[in-house]
């Protein structure tokens, strides 16, 4: 089941540093969400709340019908239904492939076979068959960065949380990867969010693209299928 965003009035502070101003977004069911910003907008602070990772000041934040996020209170990630990738691709050194993406299967309690057929068509997903039983650091940074998508996809979340997954790829590698991943999210149908500061990137990748600014949305386009503005 897939989920819509939304937020009200969303703020968040680092102390007297107001990073995010009142933000009030909503996100339907199933679409692709581009933040766009420079750096220090608060791009991460808005994905870490819709994380769980952090609480907002003030405000609400829900899935779905379900409140997750208000002032001072936060609903845990684990409880949230949610895959997340990040730039630094936060792999399990000690495990296999396999067993980094079963991991969010463990506390599913789903019988043995449904886990490894799941974990084999995750990794199918992203071209990674072949790699089940090597350890992260026998791969390259393009495909442990498919193995962490594999990982945030193999237990069909109703969100998806990008944070910069491309940043610490070779140019060429991130347009390859970042055209394979607008596929793979238009075939999955979650809904996504995908923090970057690259907009050719958010435009290959979006269907809308939210541009944050100091902290507020300073502009939101919906972007049509050929990557144009709509
Ligand atoms: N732990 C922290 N303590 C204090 N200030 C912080 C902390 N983390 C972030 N900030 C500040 O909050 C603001 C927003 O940071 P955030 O990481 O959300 O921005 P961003 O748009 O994601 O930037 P980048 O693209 O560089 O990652 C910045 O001014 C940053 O300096």
């Amino acid at each position: 089941m897939v989920s819509d965003i939304t937020l009200n009035g969303v703020s968040y502070a680092f102390g007297a540093n107001t990073v995010l101003n009142h933000i009030d977004l909503h996100i339907d069911a199933g679409s692709v969400v581009a933040l766009l910003g420079p750096s220090g907008c608060g791009k991460s602070t808005l994905l870490r709340l819709l994380a769980g990772l952090t609480q907002p000041a003030a405000g609400e934040i829900f899935f779905g019908g379900r409140q997750v996020a208000r002032a001072g209170w936060s609903l845990a990630p684990e409880a949230r239904d949610i895959g997340m990738v990040f730039q630094d691709y936060a792999l399990w050194p000690h495990m296999t492939v396999a067993q980094n993406v079963a991991f969010p299967l463990k506390m599913r309690n789903l019988p043995r076979r449904e886990c490894e057929a799941r974990v084999s068509q995750a990794l199918s997903r992203v071209g990674l068959r072949d790699f089940a039983e090597r350890k992260p650091a026998g791969l390259s940074g393009g495909q442990q960065q498919r193995v962490a998508l594999a990982r945030a996809i193999v237990a069909e979340p109703r969100v998806l949380l990008f944070d910069e997954p491309l940043s610490n790829l070779d140019s060429e590698l991130r347009e390859s990867l970042c055209l394979e991943m607008a596929a793979l999210l238009r075939q999955l149908g979650t809904t996504a969010v995908y923090v970057t500061h690259d907009r050719r990137e958010a435009e290959i990748l979006a269907d809308r693209i939210v541009h944050l600014s100091a902290g507020s949305v300073a502009a939101d386009r919906l972007i049509s299928s050929s990557g144009e503005f709509a």
